[in-house]
């Protein structure tokens, strides 16, 4: 628990302002807490927190929190996921057999490894907040999964995966090549699979991220 424990500055990296929004309201006051929008995407993600973690003070700790999808069956909505991975489901090459990761084609990896006690201590202060989470692999998408097909598909390739979103493998890169350690906090908004935006629940998630920013501001005491 030391790493937690020792969490003295932390940056978190969201993707639009609304969540930046929901975080603050849960951190309130807490000058340990610097809190950016990094854009939408892994890219835009990567690049603004190393450019944050180059230019501005040094971090202990870096979350990217925001809202997501949930796979059905692992995590509804309006629940909280924490990565127990955070994996770039879409970063390799497509082949006759399937899809090829970056792993299969020995080209580095897609996925960032997370502290797993840190991942559990903060899973289970949500818990004993009384919200509902869950720790599991979260992927990160430049495409939003739109389709019952591709959400089976995902699900076929990563057992267990319980959320995707879009920023969580771009700001994990970052933080890996500064040598600081990244967490991820999703939010569910909406089933993964067919797109039917007008029936994300923006409203219930970025309450739970609120809640969920509040027990962490506690927990990394
Ligand atoms: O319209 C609004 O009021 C609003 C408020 C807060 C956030 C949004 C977004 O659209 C955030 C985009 C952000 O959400 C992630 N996300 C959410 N659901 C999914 C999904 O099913 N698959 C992938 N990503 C998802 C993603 O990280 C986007 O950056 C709107």
């Amino acid at each position: 628990m030391e790493d937690v424990q020792k969490a003295q500055r932390i940056l978190v990296v969201t993707s639009v302002e609304p969540e930046r929004e929901a975080v603050l309201r849960g951190i309130g006051d807490d000058d340990r807490f610097t809190v950016r929008i990094g854009g939408v995407g892994p890219i835009a993600a990567a690049a603004s927190t190393a450019r944050i973690l180059a230019v501005e003070e040094s971090f202990d700790l870096v979350v990217c929190a925001g809202i997501s999808g949930g796979f059905v069956g692992q995590a509804e909505v309006g629940s909280l996921v924490v990565a127990s991975e955070i994996v770039c489901a879409d970063l390799g090459a497509e082949t006759a057999e399937g899809f090829s990761s970056l792993d299969e084609l020995g080209f580095g990896s897609a996925s960032v490894p997370v502290d797993q006690r840190m991942v559990d201590r903060v899973t289970d202060a949500f818990m004993k907040a009384g919200l509902p989470a869950r720790k599991g692999p979260v992927l990160t998408l430049s495409t939003v999964t739109g389709t019952a097909e591709t959400a089976l598909e995902l699900s076929r390739r990563m057992p267990g995966a319980a959320a995707e979103a879009m920023e969580g493998y771009g700001v994990a890169v970052a933080a890996q090549d500064a040598g600081v350690p990244v967490l991820e906090i999703r939010a569910v908004s909406n089933a993964i699979g067919p797109r039917d935006k007008s029936a994300w629940r923006i409203k219930d998630a970025l309450a739970a991220l609120e809640a969920a920013s509040s027990v962490l501001r506690e927990v990394l005491r």
